[in-house]
């Protein structure tokens, strides 16, 4: 459709194109008028009488005449085509009227009919028509071919082709007027006798006459409603050519009516509906039946109907089918099988055979049938080349059919997206002194190269999960100013090969273009894992084609491209070795999760984005204390889940306790209030809570307690709550006590009831954890002695002997049973302190330090500084215990497990 509106704007482009440079070459015409004139009229001579001089409108005459049927074509003339050398037989002989124009030799002047006709096309023109200037064209005629034009019109068998000839007869019709002008009027003494049009000296006074009528002023001139369209006064002058106008100005009223009755000419055939389907019953029914029938046209698989339009327009005066131009047609199989169809419809309607229905043959459109053939090829073709052109670099490029080539990336700018300075990256100093680097070197490079140094191409941060990769990436680019391309691994994963490596070219290509810049490569072990290990499993053909066009790309720096390639991922140890070496990533920035420090600094960052009215220092301190092992995404989401919850219990501000509550909802999952157990399950779950808690208190490693409730929360039906701080480096004892202390909860219901239940089995998958730890990694067993049997899942034979299995096993079995013996020597020990402990907790369901402070006494040891500092003696400053507990409590399933800082680790790791 859209071909099709510029197709006809370039028709409409050339039309007014024509028109225009015909009014233009007014003067031009003038001055060359000897020699274009007689090489003009040759030429236009040779042209037109090519042409048929004359077309018979017997037909015409016969719908005139008013025939009910009209005769069929045998009696009707045929349209002659242009080669045709003169009339054929049977055409009926010209109009009287039709003979030379006085005006020109090669203007003939119409007949009635064609003159009439010529009139009503004006009339379809939005404009209003002057009569006068029909008087001329009567008079003057027209040149050949714009009467030819006329005629097609009239027939409806106007053609494209036919635009060029009436256009450039209009184009001879304006020159025509022009010369008879300067050549007839000057020669002639009396130029009006004719034409009506002034002489040269005429000219002049009638110019100087309207100077002086102009500086007469308004009121002496005609009113608008007594003057003449464009300048003919209709007071002043009869109707006619003026001959105080201007001469060119009834010409251009010329040049437009017929202008603009070819450009509606034209808008009807592009535009205007020119046919329509209909089936055989239709034509039967409405056109064969009641002998309206001209002609039938065979093309191919189509038949178009001719009708006799006039008797058409007597049956049918308001239908389509009397435009000119207009057919009906309809779709066969086969042509014989249609003649016969015809010829049985013919015979029934018992139309004599001298009468029958002439039908011809005539070749289907070549440009139509070349566009059924290629054009849906041609279509395909084009679009995979403008596909493949989209994106830079062309299909073998970058951009991919498609854009299935083209990166994902998405761009930050300094001056958009990225507002992330150093500042708000805390902790992790190591990491942004190294990384600081790269900002020096994208703000200054000169300072390197000067000294011959050569640029690190880019760094990798390994680390956890939410320990702030990305967040120190973007706030290198933030630092340094520059445009920051950041993209996850898995983007370039797709499942048609050779994609991800043009979307690795289409992302270099672009940072080219942008530099200096920093690329982003999120998850890189999706894409740069170890190629060695993937042939193990069958190996990755797209992954590797990736992994090495990134491979190419870092090679393909210069030393002076300023891009910085930085990639985040959890599993530095499976990288392929040739991402690692010098030339590519040459930096390995290690992002552990945070220290005490670091998470302090980090709780301070979240801290000033929130409304609370605690002392920063001291809280941030504190809870940095209470959340070991947590990454910097868990302080933001510890924080902002402490805003969520004040704003629950419309606070006007955020307190210690909404922090408390957060991290214990961040930690031991959401409190399932609705679970309630029977006082039997309860009982059992304070006894096993009370276990833990004796041993927290009065083994010298354990880590110190904090808490004890029994209301279910997570996947546990009560949890002991320890701080148990960071710690680097354990002790064998330190092991021993923490294991002894997490069997508490099972020796407790051994002790204290008479069977025991299935609520400890998380506690001897860590106890069991973490012997096998001490036995195979650890070197804490004399008998395997100092051995390291790495824990490999995807292994599928165990790394020892049978022998040493079993041995393993044994001291795994060992060390548990050592540690067992110590809680239980500590628990009947301490069975009255249990039942203590177990039935306040019946009672209150939570017990804090200074409750447990109350029953037993204080703790025989020293606790670490940093938690004396936070929990210690000073009450004002104690967590004010959690709300109160729901009142309908219940029974065990998996009493939660102290925390430990490996236990801690290993389970975060796990979950994760
Ligand atoms: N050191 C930090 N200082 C301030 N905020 C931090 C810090 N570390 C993490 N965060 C917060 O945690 C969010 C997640 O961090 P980020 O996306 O950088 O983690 P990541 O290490 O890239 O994680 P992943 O490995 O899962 O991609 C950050 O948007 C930020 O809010």
């Amino acid at each position: 459709m859209s071909s099709l509106l510029r197709r006809s704007t370039g028709l409409a482009r050339i039309a007014s194109n024509s028109l225009s440079a015909s009014a233009r070459s007014t003067i031009r015409s003038s001055r060359l008028l000897p020699t274009s004139q007689s090489a003009w009229a040759v030429q236009l001579k040779r042209y037109y009488s090519e042409k048929n001089p004359e077309e018979s409108d017997k037909g015409k005459e016969a719908g005139q005449n008013g025939a009910p049927r009209p005769k069929n074509s045998n009696s009707k003339p045929q349209v002659q085509s242009s080669k045709s050398p003169g009339p054929t037989e049977g055409e009926a002989p010209e109009t009287k009227k039709d003979g030379p124009s006085p005006l020109h030799p090669d203007w003939v002047l119409l007949t009635e009919d064609e003159y009439e006709a010529f009139k009503e096309l004006t009339t379809k023109v939005p404009m209003h028509v002057d009569s006068s200037v029909f008087d001329i064209i009567k008079k003057t005629g027209l040149p050949v071919g714009l009467r030819d034009l006329i005629r097609r019109i009239m027939k409806g068998d106007a053609r494209p082709s036919d635009i060029a000839k009436a256009l450039k007869g209009l184009n001879q019709y304006y020159k025509g007027i022009k010369d008879y002008e300067f050549e007839e009027l000057v020669k002639k003494e009396d130029p009006e006798s004719y034409f009506n049009l002034p002489s040269k000296k005429t000219r002049k006074q009638n110019r100087k006459a309207q100077e002086q009528e102009e500086k007469e002023g308004e009121q002496q001139r005609p009113k608008e409603g007594e003057q003449g369209f464009n300048g003919f006064n209709s007071n002043k002058n009869p109707p006619g050519p003026n001959p105080n106008a201007n001469p060119g100005q009834g010409n251009d009223w010329l040049t437009m009516i017929v202008g603009s009755a070819i450009a509606y000419w034209l808008y009807n055939s592009l535009f205007q509906e020119s046919g329509r389907e209909i089936t055989w019953q239709e034509l039967r029914k409405n056109f064969l039946d009641k002998g309206l029938v001209e002609k039938m046209v065979i093309q191919g698989h189509r038949v178009r109907v001719e009708l006799n339009r006039e008797a058409t327009q007597s049956m049918y005066p308001d239908s389509v089918a009397t435009r000119p131009g207009f057919h009906y047609y309809f779709s066969i199989a086969s042509a014989d099988a249609f003649e016969r169809r015809l010829e049985e419809a013919q015979n029934e309607l018992g139309i004599p055979s001298s009468e029958r229905i002439p039908v011809s043959y005539a070749p289907e459109s070549p440009f139509f049938n070349l566009l059924i053939a290629f054009g849906p090829t041609v279509v395909l073709v084009g679009l995979l080349v403008w596909a493949s052109r989209r994106g830079p670099g062309g299909a073998g490029g970058s951009g991919g059919v498609f854009g299935f080539g083209k990166s994902k990336a998405k761009r930050f700018s300094h001056e958009t997206a990225i507002k992330v300075k150093f500042s708000d990256v805390a902790g992790m100093d190591e990491a942004k002194q190294e990384i600081m680097e790269f900002v020096s070197f994208l703000k200054k490079p000169e300072r390197f190269q000067r000294l011959g140094a050569k640029i690190p191409r880019g760094a990798i941060l390994a680390g956890p999960p939410g320990t702030g990769k990305t967040l120190l990436a973007k706030a290198t680019a933030g630092e340094s100013g520059v445009p920051f391309f950041s993209v996850s691994g898995s983007e370039f994963v797709e499942m048609f090969v050779g994609v991800g490596a043009s979307r690795v070219r289409d992302l270099f290509a672009t940072a080219r273009k942008h530099t200096p810049c920093i690329i982003f490569i999120d998850e890189i072990d999706a894409i740069g894992r170890s190629r060695s290990e993937g042939q193990r499993f069958g190996g990755n053909d797209e992954r590797e084609a990736t992994l090495n066009q990134i491979l190419t790309e870092m090679d393909g720096f210069n030393t002076t491209d300023q891009i910085v390639v930085l990639a985040g991922t959890n599993r530095v140890d499976i990288l392929d070795k040739a991402l690692m070496r010098p030339g590519r990533f040459d930096r390995h920035i290690n992002i552990d999760a945070p220290t005490m420090a670091g998470r302090q600094d980090i709780f301070k960052v979240y801290l000033k984005k929130i409304v609370t009215n605690e002392e920063i220092e001291y809280l941030s301190g504190r809870l940095a204390s209470l959340t070991p092992g947590f990454a910097g995404a868990d302080i933001a989401n510890c924080v902002n889940e402490a805003a969520l919850i004040a704003a629950r219990n419309n606070a006007t501000s955020v307190t210690l306790q909404h922090f408390e509550q957060a991290i214990e909802r961040v930690i031991g999952g959401l409190e399932r209030k609705s679970l309630v157990l029977n006082p039997t399950e309860k009982k059992t779950v304070a006894y096993h809570e009370a276990g833990h808690a004796i041993c927290g208190w009065f083994f010298r490693y354990a880590d110190p307690l904090l808490k004890v409730s029994i209301i279910p929360r997570g996947r546990g039906l009560g949890y002991a709550q320890y701080v148990p701080g960071d710690a680097y480096l354990m002790t064998y004892e330190q092991l021993m006590d923490r294991m002894a202390m997490t069997l508490g909860g099972r020796i407790s219901e051994e002790i204290h009831f008479p069977t025991v239940t299935t609520g400890a089995s998380d506690d001897f998958d860590k106890v069991t954890r973490m012997a096998t730890a001490m036995v195979t990694e650890w070197g804490m067993s004399d008998k395997v002695g100092p051995l390291h049997f790495r824990n490999d899942n995807n292994r599928v034979y165990k790394p020892f002997s049978e022998g040493t299995g079993q041995v393993i096993d044994a001291e795994v079995r060992r060390i548990i049973e050592q540690a067992y013996k110590k809680c239980k020597d500590l628990l009947l020990e301490k069975k009255k302190e249990v039942g203590l402990i177990a039935e306040e907790l019946l009672r209150k369901e939570v017990l804090v330090r200074d409750d447990m402070v109350r029953i037993l006494g204080p703790r025989p040891f020293n606790d670490r500084d940093d938690f004396s500092k936070y929990f210690g003696g000073d009450a004002s400053k104690a967590p004010p215990g959690p709300p109160p507990a729901p009142s309908s409590p219940s029974l065990p399933d998996a009493p939660e497990p102290p925390s430990s800082p490996a236990m801690f680790r290993e389970v975060k790791g796990e979950d994760r």
